[in-house]
């Protein structure tokens, strides 16, 4: 997978150098370009922004820039992801459609955001990470870029370790434990220890359905919930 970041803060995305995306990053699972569309202002200033037509508070960044830089970038079928407080919120569904893209485009957005041609123009997808307002869109380009990177079927080799994630299930991951058995006076589950398959299996279902029922009940409303699923919330 190729993933662009268009971007007036690319060294913003130096955490995205270590750990597993920065593995796969150097293992050519993933390979990723930064653009800092300023250097693309034609602007004598180099600007790339300007006040709002009609008024109002805030610049909004001009297409210009944007639209150059956008089409200095080798395009593969790229899916145009804008990042923005009032895209769709972003979700595991996402995350694992856009793992099996070829090329992910992100348009990082700053100051009061982008001209809204280059909306229209350029993105397929307009997408926020949450119901709050950042600074700008890199920190949320780089969530979304960490959670579709692990998707990617060779990234995390272990494909189990999705198969339990919170959400990819439709419900929040169990409770998890490691040695020692206990550790001040903290014991782990005897069912953990019990080495039966099937009891494990039983008891960290009822886990997730207490914790979603007690954190998350909007999203037990979105899966089917077996006759035994719902005795047990209901008990
Ligand atoms: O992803 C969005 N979620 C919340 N705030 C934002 C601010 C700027 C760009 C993008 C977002």
């Amino acid at each position: 997978m190729k993933i662009d970041v268009l971007t007036l803060f690319p060294e913003m995305f130096a955490p995205l150098d270590h750990s597993i995306v920065g593995r796969a990053r150097t293992l050519g699972q993933v390979e990723m370009a930064f653009t800092n569309f300023r250097d693309f202002s034609t602007n004598k200033h180099h600007k790339v922004d300007d006040y709002p037509y009609g008024g109002g508070a805030g610049m909004l960044l001009t297409p210009q820039p944007i639209f150059d830089a956008f089409d200095a970038i080798d395009k593969k079928r790229p899916r145009v992801i804008v990042t923005t407080p009032t895209g769709r919120r972003f979700d595991q569904q996402m995350a694992e459609a856009w793992a099996s893209e070829e090329h992910l485009i992100f348009l990082c957005g700053h100051y009061e955001g982008f001209d809204q041609r280059i909306h229209d123009e350029l993105a397929t997808d307009e997408v926020s990470i949450g119901d709050f307002v950042m600074t700008g869109g890199e920190l949320a380009a780089m969530v979304m870029i960490d959670a579709t990177v692990r998707l990617i079927p060779e990234v995390l080799g272990d494909q189990a370790s999705h198969e339990d994630d919170s959400f990819s299930t439709g419900l929040l991951e169990y409770p998890h434990y490691t040695r020692p058995a206990e550790f001040r006076g903290l014991k782990v589950p005897d069912v953990l220890l019990s080495g039966n398959h099937a009891k494990i299996e039983a008891w960290r279902r009822e886990q997730s359905l207490l914790r979603t029922y007690r954190r998350r009940p909007d999203l037990l409303e979105r899966i089917e919930l077996s006759k035994a699923d719902k005795k047990f919330i209901e008990s």
